[in-house]
């Protein structure tokens, strides 16, 4: 559905994005991930006709985003990061300008602006002047613009970035509920957010996509180190030297509280509490606790925009 081949674009001298390629499929939500300045909007003003890229091509529904920019913004709806809203105008008012824009034939325009207030539940605002709205308001608005002509596509650039926290779970609820009927590309900066709205993240950083998969498979196919949390009664130093002495461990942080709570990062795959655990016991300490915690989404991320990929690793 929604296809970027190569897609390399320079300002003046600065490439920023550089032969980028993925496909969204009919259906998917896709999350498009990066740190600021990665690329995420240079990409999405491509794939949404606002800029031709230097070299590559971008295609949606089949259809080319630079020679049929007008068939495709038809099937595209799109919020961009900062929408373009009208303040002195009503919500109505504004939705009745965009359809018109968007070429909602007259008798529909109605029908069709009720539809979107519902969808995005603005009928208590619909009168109301859009520079007196909240900025979740506003981004509801923004979302029902970018959902009149009902296009199969959406393409969502941050759709939650100033929102408080009430209001972005309202919007990603919103947006989860689009899911099931849209084809949605949504970019953000925040991994919890791309976690638990989209089926697939691509993570994309200094204008190259570095990985593809889904939230839980890259948090165990990307992860470079396991981490395990432990806790001993008594003096911790001795044990802290012993621990970072053993195969397989990579770090030993000690916590705060007299360095006797303290974090192991292992190699992935290494197993080494019953080491450990033997370890503990034969400096004459009581172990209190010993557990393995999983790597958030947000430390894999962390480790993949930090580290250069090295030549060995895949980069999918
Ligand atoms: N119009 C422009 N002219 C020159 N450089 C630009 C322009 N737009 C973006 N850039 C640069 O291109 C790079 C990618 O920017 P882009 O806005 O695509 O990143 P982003 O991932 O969307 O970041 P953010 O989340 O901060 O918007 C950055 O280095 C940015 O400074």
């Amino acid at each position: 559905m929604i296809e970027a081949e190569g897609l390399t674009k320079f300002y003046g001298s600065l490439p920023a994005i550089r032969d980028v390629s993925f496909q969204v499929e009919k259906g998917e939500v896709v999350g498009f991930l990066g740190p600021n300045g990665a690329g995420k909007s240079t990409t999405i003003r491509i794939l949404t006709c606002y800029m031709p890229p230097t070299t590559g091509a971008a295609r949606v529904n089949g259809l080319d985003c630079f020679e049929k920019s007008l068939e495709v913004r038809r099937v595209v709806g799109y919020l961009p990061e900062s929408v373009p809203l009208y303040g002195e105008m009503t919500v109505t008012r504004f939705l009745r300008f965009a359809a018109a824009a968007k070429k909602v034939e007259a008798r529909a325009i109605k029908k069709e602006i009720d539809r979107v207030v519902d969808v995005c539940a603005l009928e208590k605002v619909s009168n109301r002047i859009i520079g007196h709205l909240s900025k979740g308001y506003r981004q509801r608005v923004g979302l029902a613009q970018a959902l009149l002509n009902n296009p199969p596509v959406l393409v969502l650039d941050e759709p939650t970035i100033g929102l408080d926290p009430g209001q972005i779970i309202e919007i990603r609820k919103l947006i989860q509920e689009l899911g099931g009927e849209h084809t949605i590309l949504l970019s953000s900066h925040i991994l919890p957010e791309v976690a638990q709205i989209c089926q697939r993240v691509m993570i994309i950083n200094k204008g190259q996509i570095i990985a593809t998969d889904s939230p839980s498979n890259l948090t165990s196919r990307l992860q470079k180190t396991a981490r395990l949390v432990i806790e001993v009664n008594g003096p911790a130093e001795p044990l802290i030297q012993a621990l970072g002495e053993l195969k397989g461990v990579q770090k030993v942080t000690p916590g705060q509280e007299n360095g006797a709570r303290m974090t192991i990062e292992t190699d992935p795959g290494a197993d080494l509490r019953a080491e450990i655990a033997r370890l503990v016991i034969g400096k004459g300490l009581d172990l209190l606790e010993l557990r393995a915690v999983d790597l958030s989404l947000e430390d894999i991320f962390v480790q993949l925009v930090t580290e250069e990929p090295s030549q060995e690793e895949p980069q999918s």
